[in-house]
Parts: C-alpha cells; sequence; structure tokens
C-alpha cells in the first residue's frame, strides 16, 4: 500500500514547477509528497509552500521546503493532499488525521487541486469512513445531540486517552453515517448547526484524483 502512495505522491510532484506557491495537504500519503518534493528543492527548484498542519508544517521544514507567512500569501497555485475517501464525481471525505479546517482554508484557494490516494479510498457512496465535524469545545454536547438527528452516532474523538483537540483548539466528532447519498446538502445542513466549524466534506473541491493501484497511476479529472 505504501508503495501505492509513494508512486502517486511522486506522480504528483512533477506538477510542481518553478515559482509557485503551493498548498501542502495533509496525512501519509503527503508524507511522500513532501520527501519528493524536498528532494527537487535540492535539486534547485524554487517554490514556497503553504503547510495545512503542524505535522506538515514540522517535516516541510525538516526537509528544507520553503514556507510561506500565510497572511502573506494572495493566491496558490496549485495544492496537493490526500483524502480518505473519493466519490465518482470526485468529493471528498477528509480529516481522518484531523486536519480538515486547514486543508479546506488552503484547498479551497488552490487554482488546481490534486488529490493523491490509492486504490482503497475510491468508493461508490462517501460515508463508510466515519466523518469528522469539527466543533467548539464549548456546549460540544448539545451539538453532537443535534449532529445526530442526521442519522449517525457521533463520537468524541480520543487520542492516547486524551479528548484530540484539532490544531485550531477544538474538538472532533466521527460520524458514522455509512451512506452519504447527498453529500453536498448534509454539509450544508451541518455547517448551519451552531457550534459545527467545519466538515470533513469536500464538495465539488478536487480538479484531479490521481490514484496509485497495482503499480500504476490513475488520472480522474473533473
Ligand atoms: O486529516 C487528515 C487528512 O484529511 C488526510 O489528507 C487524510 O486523512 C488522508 O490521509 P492518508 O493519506 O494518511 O490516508
Amino acid at each position: 500500500m505504501d508503495a501505492n502512495k509513494k508512486l502517486v505522491a511522486n506522480e504528483a510532484v512533477k506538477e510542481i514547477k518553478d515559482g509557485m506557491t503551493v498548498g501542502l495537504g495533509s496525512g501519509s500519503t503527503v508524507k511522500f509528497m513532501l520527501e519528493a518534493l524536498g528532494e527537487r528543492v535540492k535539486e534547485g527548484l524554487e517554490i514556497v509552500g503553504v503547510p495545512t498542519s503542524h505535522q506538515t508544517a514540522k517535516l516541510a521544514k525538516e526537509l528544507g521546503i520553503p514556507l510561506a507567512d500565510f497572511s502573506n500569501v494572495d493566491g496558490i497555485d496549485i495544492a496537493i493532499d490526500g483524502a480518505d475517501e473519493v466519490d465518482p464525481h470526485l468529493n471528498l471525505l477528509k480529516g481522518g488525521g484531523g486536519y480538515l479546517v486547514r486543508e479546506k482554508i488552503v484547498d479551497i484557494l488552490a487554482k488546481r487541486l490534486i488529490i493523491i490516494v490509492d486504490e482503497t479510498k475510491i468508493v461508490d457512496y462517501l460515508g463508510t469512513y466515519s466523518l469528522p465535524i469539527e466543533v467548539v469545545p464549548f456546549g460540544w454536547e448539545t451539538t453532537r445531540s443535534r449532529i445526530a438527528e442526521f442519522g449517525c452516532a457521533p463520537q468524541l474523538r480520543q487520542k492516547d486517552g486524551e479528548v484530540f483537540i484539532s490544531d485550531n483548539g477544538n474538538y472532533l466528532l466521527d460520524c458514522d453515517f455509512k451512506i452519504i447519498h447527498d453529500p453536498a446538502k448534509l454539509h450544508d445542513d451541518l455547517k448551519a448547526l451552531v457550534g459545527v466549524v467545519e466538515t470533513g466534506l469536500f464538495i465539488n473541491m478536487a480538479d484531479v484524483v490521481m490514484i496509485g493501484h497495482a503499480g500504476m497511476v490513475d488520472v480522474l479529472t473533473k
């Protein structure tokens, strides 16, 4: 599986050209992408990265990838990110690692969003993977009750026996919808709830999905 992630990550990095401002996603597939990008930077590629998580920022720095101060970024040429699920319309379910808000802020700015996955992430319908929803800690129990009315049993995410805290100081509720028939509507309905910061549904954002499988890369475009 790692071989397919690495393959697709290497392929995506070929899309990065000199002078670009590059959104750097999060997760294990993106880690391979950062390693490949770090090599190209060592060879002389001049880019500036915009990380979507503390984890990505830390690794990018270690690899010598220059990072922008986001407050001075007025556009992103390309973003490369992973996903937990991809549907046939290239809608995405993301946030398995807990980084959905910053990812969405960066990915939505990108002129071109490339998603890199292995074939296990390709689904007919989103929702088999629990949907992460970031909520503000204050009153999270009432937010959870209102989310549950949409047909899931939200679980407060834990890590190492503690409540997981997002990069933004919030909680995550993981919601087992199983099949999401209309992800755009579900996203809009959830976002309308007070206390919800963002959902892991990335609707109509991906321009390209690169899929690594059996030593090859398939490319889906909008
Ligand atoms: O919060 C995590 C991000 O949305 C990741 O991009 C997503 O979970 C995919 O990660 P991985 O490549 O590790 O499966």
